[in-house]
């Protein structure tokens, strides 16, 4: 038996939901941008890795976190008196690490999906996505779901966490585009989070609710100059542009070519700048390649939202 698993790009935070707001993306040419995990029968355990960024991946495996997503689904079976099958992994590292596309969120995704899928879909999604958190939380310091639950069920998703709700989908505007760009280079979440403030100022925290309770309520109202407008980063982006060499120059164009909004990618560096015509993305992606990549590791893509996320697409890599 073998089962591949792919899971997609995302982004947290969208600017406006800082630990509570993600994601998923899809490039309207069709790349699948995500990374897939392969889940197998054999008679002894081990981790392959595959795949464009598999080279920026620690080189022991079991420094790969899907040692740990192993090792923790094991874990929770025997939890529920069931027993790991014998099994082995490979992983095709598509993402770059530390890009703020989700990366490591996105292979433990892939990894517990696959594992969950080869053992009959043994727990259902809400208890996948709080495993799937817990790992996340492991590689970057503290548990937040908004890379994880938009990766995992796709759409754009609201972070709830109440009577045992992790995340739920938000509507999303079907004719915006997100020009996605990694110029890169790599910035670790971790870090990324140990230079945000403890606290912050009354206003930032009065301005923080008005603009994601209002983003929200534009999505849900249909009124996307209002929900554009709203998309602004009080709590990250003040501390984290600085991280990101010619983020001013991409706030600049953007502004200037006319674009909704445009922010960090989770952690960064990756920016995103979104608009409803086709044509700018086009020239706004065009700039991005010529003025903010910075090396042949860099790529940027015209997305929108992937609803679908983390899906089966076959039994062989
Ligand atoms: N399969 C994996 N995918 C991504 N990162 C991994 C993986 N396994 C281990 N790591 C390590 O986890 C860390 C991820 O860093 P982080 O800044 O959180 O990346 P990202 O923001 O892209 O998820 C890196 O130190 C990386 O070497
Ligand atoms: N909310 C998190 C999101 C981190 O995303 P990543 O893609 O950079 O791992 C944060 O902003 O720290």
């Amino acid at each position: 038996m073998s089962v591949v698993v792919f899971a997609p790009v995302s982004s947290g935070n969208v600017s406006v939901g800082f630990d509570v707001l993600g994601a998923a993306f899809a490039p309207i040419d069709g790349t699948l941008l995500g990374d897939r995990v392969q889940v197998y029968a054999a008679d002894s355990f081990s981790i392959e890795t595959v795949g464009s960024f598999a080279h920026k991946l620690p080189k022991d495996p079991r420094q790969n976190i899907l040692f740990d997503c192993y090792e923790r689904f094991a874990l929770e079976l025997s939890n529920y008196g069931k027993a790991i099958k014998p099994l082995a992994m490979r992983l095709e590292k598509n993402l770059p690490v530390g890009s703020g596309l989700g990366s490591s969120a996105c292979s433990v995704v892939a990894a517990l999906e696959g594992l969950n899928v080869f053992h009959d879909n043994a727990f259902d999604k809400q208890h996948m996505l709080a495993l799937m958190g817990e790992l996340e939380g492991k590689i970057s310091g503290s548990v937040h779901y908004d890379n994880v639950a938009p990766c995992y069920l796709g759409g754009m998703q609201l972070m709830l966490e109440e009577q045992g709700i992790i995340s739920q989908a938000i509507p999303h505007f079907e004719n915006w585009y997100w020009v996605l760009a990694y110029p890169g280079i790599n910035i670790s979440t971790a870090e990324a989070r140990s230079i945000l403030p403890a606290q912050y100022r009354r206003q930032d925290t009065l301005a923080f609710g008005r603009n994601l309770a209002g983003f929200v309520h534009a999505s849900y109202s249909k009124q996307p100059a209002i929900a554009a407008g709203l998309l602004k980063d009080v709590i990250a982006e003040p501390y984290r542009a600085q991280l990101i060499p010619g983020f001013a120059n991409v706030r600049e164009q953007a502004s200037q070519s006319g674009a909704l909004a445009m922010g960090i990618s989770g952690s960064g560096p990756t920016v995103f700048v979104v608009t409803d015509e086709i044509e700018h993305a086009q020239r706004l992606q065009q700039w991005l390649q010529t003025n903010f990549i910075q090396n042949d590791d860099g790529f940027c893509h015209i997305c929108q939202i992937d609803a679908r996320g983390t899906r089966v697409t076959g039994t062989q890599l």
